[in-house]
């Protein structure tokens, strides 16, 4: 059995807490769907899961079990398993024990051997039934955490963070079996992570949060290839997509071009309908995204139709076997949104500066001049906090605060990130001839959202 969960404008408020960790989370979730929940650290990922398995009370808002309301239903009531990152296994029992355990209340009086039995074969973890979790490796534990769920043929998995005390490698084997097993099974799965790498492989589609407020759902491909907003848009993908405080100039005659300050891209004509939309941006500041994979070292002679010509002088190159990743300086001013880590560490740090600590200068400079575009961000939250209905404000995309990275010269190094093969030869310093693939150009307001491709006109991905 599997089955359909709603949650409809669900909001948590924890005592004492000014904002709400969940704030009018709406999300269906169809039977057998494996959705993950990804958002930085304290996003409210986890308060989202716990509200569903019953662990939490929801503050406001609907929770539905197949189209039933079951805001009040025990937990014991749902029939969901949930497997946490830290295993959660009795140390005095072994594994059958414990994958058993769960059973003595669910099937009580009967007998339930086989099912434990049938669960090891799956998970292949036959020949460790009988050891104590002590005995075990973590890859194991987790794997007796996860048949301790199964077995109790849920109707829905929660889990998570399940694999993030695991090492790499080990993360890759278990992800694919969790996929693996949790399709096979049909059962409808939430799984929650902040490793946008584990969620684009893992789900069918991706719910992602900033600050307890849904940002985007959709699949993985459609979270990648068109985010809605440029704190999506930075937390899918690796390397970090490319954003660049560039201007519009668009005179009423002639043609129109991105600004970046040192260098322009002129947009080709005809204008299609994306470009010309950005004509209403004239003037204006806006974040051009630029993945690193839209963009490639070569003549100008060599363009394709749709790409148009930068340059830019190397300043790092990473050799990651089977690419390499070079750093660039356009002399364009990137933007950070400064919910997600540090920005990219500057040439200056990375290679070490010999200028009596600048790297921890600048880093103290970016977190000063982050805490300032957060009060600013809190400002204008507090600002709009009031509502004539006396309900908090109804959440919206709010603007994901960018800033302009501090204007000193470490920063203005390595603004672009270009993916190559990994037998490229240039060295630091090398101007290099760039090609812009335009279908790959992303263009954000100055509140973070997604202006180019204009949202209306692009077709879904499905
Ligand atoms: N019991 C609690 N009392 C007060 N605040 C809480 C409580 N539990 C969580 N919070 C707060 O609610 C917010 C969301 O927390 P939550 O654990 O859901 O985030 P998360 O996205 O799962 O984070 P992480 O990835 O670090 O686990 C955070 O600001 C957190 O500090």
């Amino acid at each position: 059995m599997t089955r359909a969960i709603t949650l409809h404008e669900v909001s948590k408020y924890y005592p004492k807490q000014p904002s709400p960790a969940v704030d009018r989370f709406s999300l269906d979730i169809a039977p057998g769907e494996f959705l993950v929940l990804l958002g930085p650290s304290g996003c409210g990922k986890s308060t989202v899961l716990r509200m569903i398995a019953g662990l939490e009370d929801i503050t406001t808002g609907e929770l539905l079990l197949d189209g039933e309301y079951s805001n009040d239903l025990a937990p014991g009531d749902r029939r969901m398993a949930m497997v946490f990152q830290n295993f959660a296994l009795y140390p005095s029992m072994t594994s059958r024990e414990n994958i058993g355990f769960p059973l003595r209340f669910e099937m009580p009086g009967e007998e339930h051997g086989p099912r434990v039995d049938e669960t090891a074969r799956i998970l292949g973890i036959e020949e460790i039934l009988d050891r104590y979790p002590g005995q075990l490796s973590g890859g194991e534990r987790q794997r007796v955490a996860m048949g301790r769920a199964i077995s109790r043929h849920p109707s829905v998995f929660l889990m998570d963070e399940p694999l993030s005390n695991l090492d790499a490698k080990l993360r890759a084997h278990l992800r694919a079996e969790i996929a693996r097993l949790t399709h096979g099974m049909g059962v409808t799965t939430v799984y929650v992570t902040h490793d946008q790498a584990e969620a684009m492989s893992l789900g069918d589609r991706v719910a992602i949060m900033r600050s307890g407020v849904l940002q985007q759902i959709s699949s993985p491909r459609e979270a990648y290839h068109l985010p809605e907003n440029v704190f999506v848009a930075a937390f899918v993908g690796t390397p970090r997509i490319n954003l660049l405080q560039a201007t519009v100039i668009a005179p009423l005659t002639g043609g129109m071009w991105i600004d970046f300050g040192r260098q322009r891209l002129g947009l080709p004509e005809p204008l299609n309908y994306d470009h010309q939309m950005l004509r209403i941006q004239q003037g204006r500041r806006i974040i051009v995204g630029l993945r690193s994979e839209a963009v490639r070292i070569a003549q100008p002679s060599q363009a394709h139709a749709g790409e148009v010509v930068l340059s830019g002088i190397v300043e790092h190159v990473e050799y990651q076997g089977h690419e390499s990743l070079v750093h660039l300086n356009t002399g364009s001013r990137p933007a950070v949104v400064p919910e997600l880590e540090a920005p990219r560490p500057t040439s200056a740090a990375r290679n070490g500066s010999r200028r009596g600590g600048s790297g921890v200068g600048l880093g103290k400079l970016a977190q000063k001049a982050a805490r300032r575009i957060q009060a600013s961000v809190m400002e204008r939250d507090s600002s709009s906090s009031a509502s004539s209905d006396g309900l908090p404000p109804k959440p919206q995309q709010a603007p994901v605060s960018v800033m302009d990275r501090p204007s000193t010269p470490e920063t203005q190094t390595g603004d672009l990130v270009v993916r190559t093969g990994p037998d490229i030869r240039v060295r630091r310093g090398d101007r290099v001839p760039l090609l812009v693939d335009l279908a790959h150009l992303y263009v954000f307001d100055q509140e973070g959202q997604r202006i180019c491709p204009a949202p209306a006109q692009q077709p879904r991905l499905e």
